[in-house]
Formats: structure tokens, C-alpha cells, sequence
């Protein structure tokens, strides 16, 4: 099998300032106020073709940045990526622009895509039918709910036909007959032989649905490896951690929050 995604040293880095003030200071003269956050560091491993990747993490770990880095929607501070093919990212957090309408949004990304405007009118229909907005797709998207985003999202993607797939978190707010359909079409891409990287706090989902799971924690990689591997390993520190106080749970993750932190 052909390698997809090669990362190599992926690291992602923040300036941290507590003021205004310091972030202009900072401009003049760099490096001398504020701090460095690594959202990301030193991610390395390959995905072949065909494998379908869960990111796996508590909340703040890292996998949308590392989604959206391979995705092409962020640079990384440092470190070499190989993605070979199109890719497309679906996440409930980013991707469409609130202040047009769901139609709007769609040409939108088609032209983005490089699609003629005969192209458009042609797949139009069939995204619209997918995402189940029905006059919906004529309001603004800022008035949609995440689980509508997510449906539209998904609908654009999916009629793209990338050779890559980036799920972030978009089956987590659609309603079940959505949530269904979309994994039937993940399934068939999976068939294909397509590239997917699933992010999901669902486990049994990913447990399901990934042939591999890569786990981070603290923006590093904990685990890359087999789905029944890593998932016994994640599972295993998702039951300590569950386990602990929210007050506890708070502090654990301010204690890795601080381990990212330099001057
Ligand atoms: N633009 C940004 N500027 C500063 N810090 C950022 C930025 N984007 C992300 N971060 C920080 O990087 C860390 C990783 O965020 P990220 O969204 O990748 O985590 P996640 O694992 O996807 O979290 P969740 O499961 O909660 O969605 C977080 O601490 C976040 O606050």
C-alpha cells in the first residue's frame, strides 16, 4: 500500500500574551514578551492509503490543530508533511462562512475547488438532497444549528469526493438518520480504499470504524498503532481519568497546559 500522509517533526506553536500591550511590544521587538504555547509537538507517523485514522485526546490535546494542519487550513511551525491527494476536512468548528447562506456556501467552496460554473448547477441538487436542509439551504448559515453546519459540511465533502477525509467532531451534533447515513458513506469510501482521519470523543465509534488510532495527549503523540492495541491502552487512562474529580480532571490538564508553555 502507498503511503497517503507522512508526517515528520509536526510541531504547532502559539505566542501566548496577557494583554494587548504585550502583543504589540512583541511585534517590535519579538520574542521578548509573551509566551510560546504548543498546541502541537514533534507529531510523527504514516497512513496508508486505506487506513482510516481515529485522533484520539481529552479535550484541548491537539487534534483539530493536527486535523487542520493536514488538512491545509493551518500551517505547521515546523516540521515536513507529505499528503498525497485532495483533501477535504468537515468540522463543526470551522469551514463554512457564517454570513452567507447555506446555497451560497456551497458555490462557495465548489469554486474554491476549481468547479466551472456548469459543475455547480450539476452537483448543487444532489449536495442539497444529502444534507436534508431543505429551504434551510436559503438562510444564512449563522442562524443554522451546529448539527445543520455539520449536515452541510458533510454534504459538500461528500460530493467533493476527496481522496482524503477529515471528520472533526462532525458526527457528534447531526441527529441519528444523519449520523447513520454519513457512516454508511464513510464505509463506502473505506471500501474504496480512501484515506480517512476520524476525530471523535465517541470510542465506539472509533472502535468500529478506525483500523488505527493515533492518541495524543498534551499536544505529543502518546500512541500510534492498531485500533485494538491503542484503544486498550486509551480506554484504560479514559477510566483513571473519568474516575477523578472535575476539580482533579481540571488540574490534571493544567498540568500538561503547563508543560507546553515556554518564554
Ligand atoms: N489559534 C489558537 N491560538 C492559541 N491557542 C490555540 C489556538 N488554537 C488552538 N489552541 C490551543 O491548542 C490546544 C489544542 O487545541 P485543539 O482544538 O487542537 O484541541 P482538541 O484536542 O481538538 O480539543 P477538543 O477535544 O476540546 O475539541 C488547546 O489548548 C487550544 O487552546
Amino acid at each position: 500500500m502507498a503511503e497517503s500522509v507522512v508526517l515528520k517533526n509536526i510541531s504547532k506553536t502559539y505566542r501566548m500574551y496577557q494583554s494587548k500591550g504585550q502583543q504589540l511590544a512583541d511585534l517590535i521587538f519579538p520574542g521578548k514578551k509573551g509566551s510560546s504555547f504548543h498546541a502541537i509537538e514533534n507529531i510523527s507517523f504514516a497512513v496508508e492509503e486505506g487506513d482510516v485514522v481515529g485522533l484520539v485526546g481529552i479535550n484541548g490535546s491537539g487534534k483539530s490543530t493536527l486535523s487542520n494542519i493536514i488538512g491545509g487550513l493551518i500551517p505547521a511551525t515546523s516540521g515536513e508533511m507529505e499528503v498525497n491527494g485532495e483533501v477535504n476536512v468537515i468540522a463543526i468548528k470551522s469551514g463554512l462562512n457564517n454570513a452567507l447562506t447555506g446555497a451560497e456556501n456551497i458555490e462557495f467552496k465548489c469554486l474554491l475547488m476549481g468547479y466551472s460554473k456548469e459543475k455547480i448547477a450539476k452537483v448543487m441538487p444532489d449536495i442539497i438532497e444529502f444534507s436534508e436542509l431543505g429551504d434551510f439551504i436559503y438562510q444564512p448559515v449563522k442562524q443554522y444549528s451546529s448539527g445543520m453546519k455539520s449536515k452541510l459540511g458533510f454534504a459538500i465533502s461528500v460530493t467533493a469526493n476527496p481522496d482524503i477525509l477529515i471528520i472533526d467532531e462532525a458526527l457528534s451534533v447531526g441527529d441519528q438518520t444523519f449520523t447513520d447515513k454519513s457512516l454508511a458513506k464513510m464505509l463506502e469510501y473505506k471500501k474504496q480504499g480512501k484515506t480517512i482521519f476520524f476525530v471523535s470523543h465517541n470510542l465506539s465509534q472509533v472502535r468500529n470504524f478506525c483500523t488505527k488510532i493515533a492518541w495524543i495527549e498534551g499536544g505529543k503523540l502518546r500512541e500510534f498503532g492498531p485500533t485494538n492495541v491503542v484503544m486498550r491502552n486509551y480506554s484504560a487512562f479514559l477510566k483513571d481519568y473519568n474516575k477523578l474529580t472535575p476539580n482533579q480532571q481540571k488540574e490534571f490538564r493544567d498540568q500538561l497546559a503547563t508543560q507546553r508553555k515556554n518564554q
